[in-house]
């Protein structure tokens, strides 16, 4: 896996550099290097990270995340923030004459970028949300893919790479996607309750985006060609305006009945052509076509006196002929004029007297470039290339040769009837300065929080799996506490009792005759059961065990009344003790249990009834001394043993004050 990864990352570099080499060895433009260089850049700083470099890989990826930062501010901040002249005046600092749109990579690959250098700062880490920048990557490439193979024609810039560098990134990115793999763990369940909330955030935000985009591009689109529409119109209007004024001058010569007079003809025409630059000349033609008065009278029109026009311009002569022969203004093609430009003449016929005598006509030479150029003294040329053609031909052309936006506007001008082509491509600039930024400035919102959200689910799911953990963690410790208190109150209780009858034992008679050590009296009794040996011999220990706990329950029952405490001592005997008990109670109770183990129906092999031997003796006095006291109680045992059994027997009342 880390094989491949680094092939497919080396391969990234490799396109990168071969890239800028072919933009050196053709001199393209320094700009054709900014894209390469940058993808360049994030290549090596992967592959830093895979060599272990990872400091240098990660300073190298936070030089260029700068870089990129500075480019999608002058793609977010308003033009009344940071207008676009001085992102130019910056742009130009670099080479001059390129600006802005030229240097910086489309917005789609800036942003692709910047995901996957933040991928190489954050070492891809699920942790800091190293699945969701590769995917959004991811989704910003397939957008650039389809943009190539369904391009938006309305699309004011380039919001998408070219195939040769998107194909780079993809190589980045899949390079990197290898490399993280193996840190990500799929079955991962926190990994994906956090991706997949965040991946369909952050691919609302890029259809959100294309959708607001597309439409703030069409809108844009629709201004401008509204504005080129009001344009024409207005310069149609104008025209008319200016040919309405000419026909107005033929109509001055109607009211005289005479050939105009040289001078008044300069007069007449003088201001006409100083307000009408494009009209090359006015000239009177005499029913013949002949040149008989022109305006001004420069070299060329003096020369021009007196040509037949039928004669001198054939191109002409049908428009000639409309006005003299059929009283109707006439107009040429577009033909050559005697000037060597371009034009239109316009002939206006002077009709006098009742009977509608031909006196003439009025001439008049339009020059089309000319005529462009007072169209174009109303336009920003700054703002738009306006190109002025007719059948092909072009006429004028203003404004900027280089960085003009993505399309253009084409309307038809009419112009004495003569149509004429107006071409209006709006500038990059006037474009960008234009364009709406909300739709840029949502899209790097809406990735932010897709990060954060993703961010926040993953933070709280790892919480969440820590609680869980500490949690059972708690619930095991608390079960084992449980179990062993239990062992321990078991070992604690076994310590101090025997197991078969569930009496106290040995210790704990030790112990309650400690704690009663001050008591007077204070009686002790040894039963010890006669003969038990015959009953494990001939019944078994199981029937030996079951006489011995009847003897418990009956010594117990007979002790505990008197508030004294009946155990087992060890083997067949048991031991009562009995603090405040005088030694005659002593003996009334060690005689019911003599009595009641006699008549509990327990048999020896032979059918001799089961029977026990007591010994009693009682403290009165004096301090404790518990060998001495058991030790009486042991004689007294052997003297009721002795004596022939099943009886109980007393020591003297033990007064330990007075030494013996
Ligand atoms: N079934 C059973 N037998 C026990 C237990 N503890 C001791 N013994 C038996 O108790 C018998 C005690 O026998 P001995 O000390 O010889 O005395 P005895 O047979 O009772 O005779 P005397 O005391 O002289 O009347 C032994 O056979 C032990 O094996 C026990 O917990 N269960």
């Amino acid at each position: 896996m880390r094989r491949f990864a680094f092939l497919l990352t080396s391969a990234a570099l490799l396109l990168a550099l071969l890239a800028m080499v072919q933009a050196v060895t053709r001199l393209a433009p320094a700009h054709a290097l900014v894209q390469p260089l940058l993808i360049a850049c994030v290549a090596v700083a992967q592959l830093l990270l895979m060599l272990r470099w990872r400091l240098i890989g990660q300073v190298l990826a936070a030089v260029v995340m700068t870089v990129l930062a500075v480019i999608l501010l002058s793609y977010m901040l308003p033009e009344h923030w940071i207008s676009l002249r001085a992102w130019n005046r910056l742009s130009d600092w670099l080479a001059p004459e390129l600006g802005l749109e030229a240097w910086r990579p489309a917005l789609l690959v800036t942003l692709t970028l910047s995901l996957q250098a933040t991928g190489i700062l954050t070492h891809a880490r699920a942790a800091l949300g190293g699945p969701l920048l590769l995917g959004s990557a991811a989704m910003l490439l397939a957008i650039q893919l389809g943009e190539h193979y369904a391009p938006d024609d309305m699309h004011l810039l380039r919001y998408a790479g070219d195939l040769n560098h998107q194909s780079m990134l993809w190589l980045l990115l899949g390079g990197q996607l290898l490399g993280a793999l193996s840190h990500w763990r799929p079955s991962d369940l926190t990994l994906r309750r956090s991706l997949w909330p965040s991946l369909v955030l952050a691919s609302l935000t890029l259809l959100f985006w294309h959708q607001q985009k597309s439409a703030t591009d069409r809108t844009l689109h629709a201004e401008v060609q509204a504005e080129g529409q009001a344009l024409a119109e207005q310069l149609t209007r104008d025209i008319d305006a200016h040919l309405d004024a000419m026909e107005r001058f033929a109509n001055i010569w109607t009211l005289f009945d005479q050939l105009p007079g040289r001078l008044d003809w300069a007069n007449q025409a003088a201001p006409y052509h100083r307000d009408f630059r494009y009209i090359l000349n006015i000239a009177f033609v005499d029913p013949d076509s002949r040149i008989l008065r022109v305006h001004p009278p420069n070299g060329l029109n003096q020369r021009a006196l007196g040509a037949r026009l039928y004669d001198a311009q054939p191109a002409g002569r049908a428009a000639v002929s409309q006005a003299l022969e059929h009283q109707r203004a006439g107009r040429t093609e577009v033909i050559e004029l005697l000037q060597g430009e371009p034009g239109i003449i316009h002939y206006l016929p002077i009709v006098v007297g009742a009977e509608r005598r031909t006196l003439g006509a009025v001439a008049m030479a339009m020059s089309l470039p000319r005529l462009a150029e007072t169209l174009f003294e109303s336009v920003d040329v700054r703002q738009a290339r306006f190109t002025l053609q007719t059948g092909g031909q072009v006429l004028a052309r203003r404004g900027p040769d280089a960085l003009l936006g993505p399309w253009q506007y084409t309307t038809q001008l009419d112009i004495a009837d003569r149509p004429l082509t107006l071409t209006m491509q709006p500038s990059q600039a006037s474009l960008l300065a234009r364009q709406t930024r909300y739709p840029t400035v949502s899209l790097i919102v809406g990735l932010t929080l897709a990060i954060l959200l993703y961010l926040v689910l993953y933070t709280y799911g790892t919480l969440e799996r820590q609680h869980r953990r500490v949690h059972v963690a708690n619930s095991d410790l608390r079960r084992e506490i449980r179990t062993r208190t239990q062992l321990q109150r078991e070992v604690e209780w076994l310590a101090r009792h025997d197991e078969l009858t569930q009496l106290p034992n040995r210790r704990l008679f030790m112990e309650t005759l400690g704690a009663h050590a001050d008591s007077r009296p204070l009686s002790v009794l040894i039963c010890d059961i006669d003969h038990f040996k015959r009953i494990n011999d001939h019944h078994g220990h199981l029937v030996g065990d079951r006489f011995l706990n009847r003897l418990g329950q009956i010594g117990q029952a007979a002790v505990e009344p008197h508030e004294g405490l009946f155990s087992r001592y060890g083997g067949e005997e048991f031991v009562a003790c009995l603090p405040g008990v005088p030694l005659e109670e002593a003996e009334a109770i060690a005689e019911v249990i003599r009595r009641r183990l006699e008549q509990a129906d327990l048999h020896h092999h032979d059918g001799s009834a089961l029977t026990v031997s007591i010994g009693v003796v009682t403290l009165v006095a004096g301090p404790l001394d518990v060998a001495v006291l058991m030790q009486a109680a042991d004689d007294a045992l052997y003297r009721a043993k002795h004596e022939g059994r099943n009886r109980v027997r007393t020591a003297r009342p033990l007064d330990l004050s007075a030494p013996s």
